[in-house]
């Protein structure tokens, strides 16, 4: 069913479809209200252009709503905004049908074009600035990279003051009202979006906002979710607030943070953790603070992380691993930005010790940089051991505060 063609503008229609009933989306996302695949038309004095596809099983829906509003020969532009097969699902049909028409895209999506197509297929690439006319409209295109793809951008309809945005102020939030004063409260949705799928690109989040100041915003056009007409400079604060520096928010000026997560059956690990956080906790300007997995939960291990300049795990080994809970706090890192943190190991063992190690590699692989090596020690710790665990805490904490010149390991 095709249901109402709402109109962004003089000319700007939504040629999308709704997905009612998906419940997960990327793997990563629940999405309880469901989803959109928005796309839009932009019709001009002179032609046509076509604002991304949809997810390929949606073609039909949105086929339909483009035959309502133009012929296929009308089309002289299809512009997708990045190729995330939810929006480049529909192209290469479309491209069947108006073989006329350019396909624009930015620098970084050549790389993929082909292998998501597996064919070859003709277009131009659209920088920061580069317009385009359709006579009477003009849109104006900027580079906006890793939002959430390395290929994305944005694009801007000067006439109607639109701000295409790819999937920035997106939400997961199905709703055929579309406008965002007319649909149910997204609000959760919106900030759920933000924080799976934008947080991890905090800094190329910030580099957006400040290419759209220049440009005079009435509506945000997202790829998914309500379309956003009220007071649209409410969500560019909201984007603004969330990606800040994580510490922003304190008042530690000049401080580092370093936390130590542990788990302990025996409190052994425990109290290599009270030594460490004791160690990091003494070096001037750091706040140090010990955190016990097992009662953390994931979104309290996200802002924990997020904020540390520094993170030390620790884990006893348990049949030859990590325990589940030291994983699932790194399963925490793609949510976040981890290049350049500071990371360190430890933790108790019995016979063979390999926790510690396993969680230095997986570290490894999270681009922390682990300028010590993971520190082990067998069932009780000594007291001249604890005085290790106290040394490997400063270290760590001396290196985060770029005190010490870090070791070649
Ligand atoms: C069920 C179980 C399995 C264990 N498996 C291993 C193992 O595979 N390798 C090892 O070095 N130690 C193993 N240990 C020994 C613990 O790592 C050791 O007791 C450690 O000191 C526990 O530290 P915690 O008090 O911090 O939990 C195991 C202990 C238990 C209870």
């Amino acid at each position: 069913m095709v249901g109402k063609i709402a109109a962004l503008g003089e000319n700007v229609h939504f040629i999308g479809a709704f997905d009612p009933m998906i419940r997960t989306f990327d793997i990563i996302m629940k999405t309880a209200n469901g989803s959109s695949y928005n796309s839009y038309l932009v019709r001009g004095s002179e032609g046509v252009c076509v604002m991304d596809t949809v997810k390929k099983e949606f073609s039909d829906h949105f086929f339909k709503r483009l035959e309502l509003l133009c012929e296929y020969e009308e089309i002289r532009y299809i512009v997708l905004h990045h190729l995330e097969p939810d929006h480049s699902g529909a192209l290469d049909e479309l491209m069947q049908r108006a073989p006329q028409a350019k396909l624009i895209i930015s620098g970084r999506a050549v790389m993929m074009l082909k292998a998501l197509l597996k064919k070859d297929i003709e277009f131009e690439i659209a920088n920061t600035g580069k317009t385009i006319s359709l006579g009477d409209k003009t849109i104006e295109f900027l580079s906006t990279p890793f939002l959430h793809w390395p290929d994305t951008m944005s694009s801007y309809l000067h006439e109607d003051q639109i701000l295409f945005s790819g999937d920035v102020f997106g939400s997961h939030y199905y709703d055929e009202r579309l406008f965002d004063d007319e649909v149910g409260d997204f609000s959760y949705a919106f900030k759920y979006y933000y924080q799976h799928i934008m947080r991890p690109f905090k800094q190329y989040v910030r580099q957006a906002l400040d290419l759209y100041q220049q440009f005079d915003i009435s509506l945000i056009a997202p790829l998914h979710g309500p379309v956003l007409r009220t007071n649209p400079q409410n969500y560019i604060n909201k984007y603004e607030l969330w990606s800040q520096d994580a510490k922003a928010h304190k008042n530690i000026e000049g401080k580092k943070i370093l936390s130590v997560f542990y788990m302990s059956s025996y409190d052994n690990t425990l109290a290599m953790a009270e030594k460490i956080t004791q160690g990091a906790d003494a070096v001037a300007g750091m706040i140090a603070s010990m955190y016990d997995l097992a009662s953390l939960e994931e979104q309290n291990m996200i802002d924990l992380l997020e904020e540390s300049d520094a993170v030390i795990v620790g884990s006893p080994t348990i049949n030859g691993d990590a325990v589940k809970p030291a994983w699932d706090l790194l399963a925490c890192m793609p949510y976040l930005e981890s290049a350049g943190k500071v990371g360190a190991t430890f933790g108790s063992y019995g016979w063979t010790g390999e926790a510690p190690d396993m969680l230095h590699d997986r570290m490894q692989w999270l681009k922390f940089r682990l300028p010590v090596s993971p520190l082990k020690i067998k069932l009780i710790p000594t007291d001249e051991e604890l005085k290790l665990c106290e040394a490997f805490g400063r270290e760590v904490a001396e290196i985060a505060m770029g005190k010490m010149v870090e070791l070649e390991l």
